[in-house]
């Protein structure tokens, strides 16, 4: 197993969290490739599919390397495997702040084996006609109606956000296109219920600048992070200093 130094699990009020402390961001990184591997396979094998939504950010992409090395790709059957962009800015795939570009240059273009697919955001100019378009592709996974996310691989902002969620906003369901508060950036983002929805989040939280946050969460603090409850979290010692009192 991946070098997790520590591990806390929490069970209160009906729902369960899970805490694995590793040194730094390169064992944080093998501890989630080894959980989301096992996740997929799971996955695979209950549902002939695998459909696992991504964060974006620049947490995730020694993780995405490392599910596209081949030590451990060859232990993931891609091609059962569709892969979403959890949320997006309103940006092309090719700006620097897209979290599409990073998906593909970090993971996507390093598989040996292509993916079933990879739902992106398709941004035009409008974020609802994308909001749209991206909402029609998902429900056609199933044929129509929405599927059930498998796992949702999340990150977190230094103030709590998680995916295109935001404190202090209203948490939209379903899909949908959403407004950054402090700098009124577009965003569009899965919503707190298909998040919520997933048979599995997985979490990461990297470094000393996201302490207090996750602080925060682990207090209950009501933050976007901390309602997507159920989940496991996978975090480096620096992240841990304030979670690790509430343990
Ligand atoms: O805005 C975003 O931020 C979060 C956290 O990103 P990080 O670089 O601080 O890890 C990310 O999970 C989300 O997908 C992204 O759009």
């Amino acid at each position: 197993m991946a070098a997790v130094r520590r591990f806390f699990s929490d069970n209160k009020n009906a729902m369960t969290r899970k805490l694995h402390v590793s040194d730094d961001a390169d064992s944080v990184a093998c501890a989630a490739a080894e959980a989301l591997i096992v996740h997929l396979g799971h996955a695979i094998r209950t549902h002939g599919r695998a459909l696992l939504a991504l964060a974006g950010g620049r947490t995730p992409e020694a993780l995405y390397r490392r599910l596209a090395a081949p030590a451990q790709s060859a232990r993931i059957d891609w091609p059962h495997v569709v892969l979403i962009v959890g949320d997006e800015r309103c940006v092309p795939v090719d700006h620097p702040d897209s979290n599409e570009g990073m998906i593909r240059h970090h993971l996507l273009d390093r598989l040996p084996t292509a993916p079933a697919a990879l739902l992106g955001w398709h941004y035009h100019g409008d974020p609802q006609a994308a909001v749209n378009a991206f909402s029609h592709a998902f429900a056609a996974l199933d044929g129509g109606v929405a599927p059930r996310l498998d796992i949702a691989l999340l990150g977190l902002g230094r103030d709590g956000h998680t995916a295109s969620l935001f404190p202090q906003q209203p948490c939209p369901p379903g899909i949908a296109a959403v407004t950054h508060a402090p700098d009124g950036q577009p965003r569009m983002t899965l919503g707190h219920d298909t998040l919520a929805a997933a048979r599995a989040r997985l979490f990461l939280a990297c470094g000393r600048d996201k302490a207090h946050a996750l602080g925060l969460v682990w207090q209950g603090t009501d933050l976007p992070a901390t309602a997507l409850a159920n989940a496991e979290w996978f975090v480096d010692e620096a992240a841990a200093i304030h979670a690790d009192d509430e343990m």
